[in-house]
């Protein structure tokens, strides 16, 4: 089941980035919410903020560790915790949507640019986001474990 997620984000984020190679230049910007949200087409080969751009085998050697761990995870740990099988599903799917990117085209599409507060934050993609809340439902999850093992203690 956690499988399905995952590919349902692969699937999502892959075909969010193929109507955005296949209909914008890049660099090309259409605002959806004005001085809030913009669709613009940019590609990053580097990770987060563009660090360590071209630096393409550590990417592919992290994702496949990432990729490694979170199955490991799936496999062991989120039996009967369905939001942890949610959570590591989201992650999963996240990795392997730029880690597709990177193999095809070594950078990673990008489209989706907000700006919170007036600042331009890192224009992201569907994966990403997938990555993101995977990983702070993740850590919600741990933090509440924690509290639940204090409380018996
Ligand atoms: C989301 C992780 C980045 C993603 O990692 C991946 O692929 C993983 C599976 C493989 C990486 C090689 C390893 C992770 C490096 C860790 C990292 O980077 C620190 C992240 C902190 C995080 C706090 C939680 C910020 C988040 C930022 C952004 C996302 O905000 C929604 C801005 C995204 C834009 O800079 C966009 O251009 C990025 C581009 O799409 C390529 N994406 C990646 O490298």
């Amino acid at each position: 089941m956690n499988y399905l997620i995952a590919l349902v984000v692969i699937i999502f984020d892959q075909w969010t980035k193929y109507l955005v190679i296949e209909n914008m230049a890049i660099g090309e910007s259409i605002p959806i919410i004005d001085n809030l949200i913009y669709l613009t087409s940019h590609r990053n080969p580097g990770a987060a903020w563009g660090i360590l751009a071209g630096q393409m085998w550590f990417f592919y050697i992290i994702t496949v560790i990432v990729i490694g761990i979170i199955i490991y995870y799936m496999e062991t740990y989120s039996k009967g915790h369905r939001l942890l099988g949610l959570s590591l599903a989201l992650v999963l799917g996240g990795a392997i949507g730029n880690f597709i990117d990177r193999v095809r085209f070594q950078e990673v599409v990008d489209f989706v640019d907000v700006y919170i507060f007036s600042y331009d934050y890192p224009i992201f993609n569907v994966a990403d986001s997938s990555l993101v809340i995977g990983v702070i439902l993740i850590g919600i999850i741990t933090l509440l474990e924690e509290v639940r093992k204090d409380k018996k203690v």
